[in-house]
């Protein structure tokens, strides 16, 4: 098995060492694509570790109430909320996806358009404060990935405000919440294996701008290396571990990796909590940033993220999670006009 490790980013020292980081922040996405960020203020592992305890320990009754509609016909959501685990698919977990609810004053946002829905929290009782936590941590990852790419584009030699435009106004951004429980007994004969693995997600890449994950203190996730070769992450205490998906590659012209990578069955409950920062609906996400670079380079073609999303969703449909939602015809037709072609 190879051993390798993944480059470390001190985010404390933003403020001191700004260029240094900044050169080893690119260095990192222009080779293998992932990095651990460690000391982002204001985060606290272990009290979201709690909250994943505390609601996947939930009843079945009430994660039922804030189940997507695809499994629970009661439910009004159907981006946001619960996913239940689906027995069969080769992505074994379950799940509580939020993102920031928009304000409902916001005119300028169409009611309809569930990339926007507002997240059905579970009940609470008092005692323990789920909600208010985990938004408040969602707010402290956003900006911390505004200023690793305030870093990012420093490197580059670009505005620092570059890429951070995209997410300034309503971010579609994605917390997800995830445990993937282990087989009672040994896993069925339609369980995912991989080079002898038993997976509980399969190889991919992401296909948003960039993600920051908090593994606690989980083995599991393994990434394909500089050889080609599968290495394990280890766990990183107080830290993330961070990549970037297929969006940001390619407004980059691929000159930032989005690395593929697979989580493996460790045989015991896991839970992991990526952050997946996304542009607003309405960004351009057309921009081909090295065009500055390249002689005769690619040309803008100016698209929004929601039209790029809605692309994904239907021809790609990596995950359960997304397969299930419904056909997007409606979505496209009513904000890109009829006849609009696919992109
Ligand atoms: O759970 C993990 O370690 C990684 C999950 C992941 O890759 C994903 O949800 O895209
Ligand atoms: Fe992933």
């Amino acid at each position: 098995m190879s051993t390798f490790q993944l480059p470390i980013i001190d985010l404390s020292k933003s403020k001191t060492n700004r260029d240094e980081l900044s050169k080893q922040i690119i260095e990192a996405l222009e080779s293998v694509g992932f990095l651990y960020i460690d000391n982002v203020e204001g985060i606290d592992f272990e009290k979201m570790f709690q909250c994943c305890k505390w609601f996947f320990n939930q009843p079945i009754d009430k994660k039922r109430k804030i189940m997507r509609n695809f499994w629970n016909p009661d439910s009004k959501n159907i981006y946001r909320g619960y996913f239940p685990v689906v027995e069969g698919e080769p992505s074994r977990k379950e799940g509580f996806e939020f993102g920031r609810d928009v304000s409902l004053e916001n005119k300028s946002i169409d009611p309809e358009n569930w990339f926007y829905e507002r997240t059905p929290w579970p009940e609470e009782d008092g005692t323990f404060p789920f909600k208010e936590f985990m938004q408040a941590q969602y707010e402290v990852v956003h900006s911390a990935a505004m200023e690793i790419l305030r870093l990012t584009a420093k490197a580059l030699g670009v505005e620092e405000t570059a890429f951070i435009h995209l997410f300034k106004e309503n971010p579609c951004s994605t917390f997800r919440m995830m445990h993937y429980p282990p087989w009672d007994g040994p896993p069925p004969p339609n369980a995912r294996i991989e080079d002898g693995k038993i997976l509980t997600t399969p190889d991919h890449s992401d296909s948003n701008f960039l993600t920051l994950l908090c593994l606690f203190n989980y083995e599991g996730l393994e990434v394909v290396g500089p050889d080609g070769n599968w290495i394990p992450v280890a766990p990183r205490e107080n830290s993330f571990v961070m990549n970037i998906g297929d969006l940001f590659s390619r407004m980059m012209n691929g000159r930032f990796k989005a690395t593929r990578h697979r989580v493996l069955d460790i045989g015991i409950d896991r839970y992991s909590v990526p952050f997946f920062l996304e542009p607003a609906y309405e960004s351009d996400i057309g921009v081909n940033y090295m065009s500055q670079y390249i002689k005769g380079g690619p040309e803008h073609i100016p698209e929004k993220y929601g039209h790029y999303m809605v692309n994904m969703v239907k021809y790609v449909r990596k995950y359960f999670e997304y397969k299930v939602l419904p056909d997007f015809e409606n979505v496209k037709e009513k904000y890109y006009g009829k006849g609009q072609k696919d992109i």
